[in-house]
């Protein structure tokens, strides 16, 4: 029998079934054509090389530096997040015996409910989505960074995004909102950096347990190619995936008695005991000003002898707390978070100094 023509058949049916609930469809340029626009350089790989070794040695206990990923809860303003590298690359050298710092450079926010997604989402925050020039700009700011010499640490929101700027990244985190999604446990398996996952909002750690098991798994799934194919991609599965304790459910998870039942957790899951502590978050109940206590707990558990901490992370800014997006941009105050609050850069760089000088009079009397 011969088949209808598919048009015919979307006619008889008298209505539209598919797209019902799309507005639209713009074209997107591909990975390909940004990385064109915006090539890696000789300087920017060097250095994202130099990174992911440094986490995975990290990771591994065969260094004994803490890696610490400080910056922005988010990105909108590229020329303010080159101010706070230039920031925290003029303390680099100083604690570099003991500190191994990452600069958190977050495109991409997963929302509790709604709200600004991002510089790659909205990067002129008016809702007009220019994602073409939000990706760009993305990867632009992404190799000034990395050719000042210093590492980045990323949220893998969008499963296209590492596609266009995964070659810049020396560490990965999959969000408490996304720890559990297949869909983010299957990127993870393929992502070329180590890949830290938060446990979920209420504070469980079995979601994040489970993740990091399944993003040791090679898998199959689908993505697109560099040149913007539809592909079925096959990953060989992540072995640097850990653990990122970040607090939730209304308590923390830092504390001495926190750390010991998550190594308990990871040692029966048959996992390395590799933990981070993402200082922020349900880790200082989202009040910024505890952030530094957090960090400072952490560092006395590493002098009192504990090994499976090996790194923390801090919301950071140049100035410190929030502001809400104003509808007049240019009311927008400079360096200051439009999404969570941070702490200021004066009082990051004195957590950091103390935290090093802590840990290398530990390093000195081993
Ligand atoms: O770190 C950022 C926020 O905690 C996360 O994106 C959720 O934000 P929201 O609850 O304001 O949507
Ligand atoms: C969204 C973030 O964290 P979490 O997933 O822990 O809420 C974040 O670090 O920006």
């Amino acid at each position: 029998m011969k088949q209808p023509e598919l048009n015919e058949v979307k006619r008889s049916a008298g209505f539209s079934l598919e797209d019902v609930n799309i507005e639209g469809f713009s074209p997107m340029p591909t990975p390909a054509e940004i990385k064109t626009t915006a090539p890696l350089t000789e300087a920017a790989a060097a250095n994202v090389a130099k990174g992911r070794t440094a986490v995975k040695n990290i990771l591994d206990g065969q260094d004994d530096r803490l890696i610490v990923i400080t910056g922005p809860c988010s990105i909108h303003d590229p020329k303010a997040a080159l101010d706070y590298a230039e920031r925290l690359l003029s303390i680099s050298d100083h604690i570099s015996e003991t500190i191994f710092p990452i600069m958190r450079v977050y495109f991409e926010k997963p929302r509790t409910v709604a709200g600004w997604k991002g510089f790659i989402n909205d990067p002129h925050m008016d809702n007009s989505f220019n994602m073409a020039e939000g990706m760009l700009e993305a990867r632009k700011l992404l190799l000034k960074i990395n050719e000042m010499g210093l590492a980045v640490g990323t949220e893998a929101l969008d499963p296209f995004s590492p596609q266009y700027l995964g070659e810049l990244i020396s560490w990965y985190a999959i969000g408490a909102r996304t720890t559990e999604s297949q869909t983010h446990r299957e990127m993870a398996s393929g992502l070329s950096a180590p890949v830290g996952f938060k446990n979920g909002t209420d504070g469980l750690l079995a979601t994040s347990i489970n993740a990091i098991k399944a993003s040791l798994h090679s898998h199959y799934f689908l993505g697109i190619y560099e040149n913007g194919q539809s592909s079925i991609i096959k990953t060989k599965g992540n072995a640097y995936s850990h653990l990122v304790l970040r607090g939730g459910g209304g308590r923390p998870n830092f504390d001495t008695v926190s750390i010991m039942l998550a190594e308990k957790e990871l040692e029966k899951a048959g996992l390395e005991k590799r933990i981070i502590v993402d200082c922020s978050h349900g880790n200082s109940m989202k009040n910024p000003a505890l952030q530094p206590f957090v960090l400072k707990d952490c560092i006395t558990q590493i002098v009192n002898g504990n090994t499976s901490i090996c790194g923390v992370m801090l919301e950071s800014n140049i100035h410190e707390g929030n502001q809400p997006i104003p509808e007049d941009l240019s009311q927008l105050k400079y360096g200051v978070s439009v999404t969570d609050a941070c702490i200021d850069w004066e009082t990051t760089e004195h957590a950091l100094r103390q935290a090093h000088r802590k840990l290398l009079d530990k390093k000195l009397n081993d």
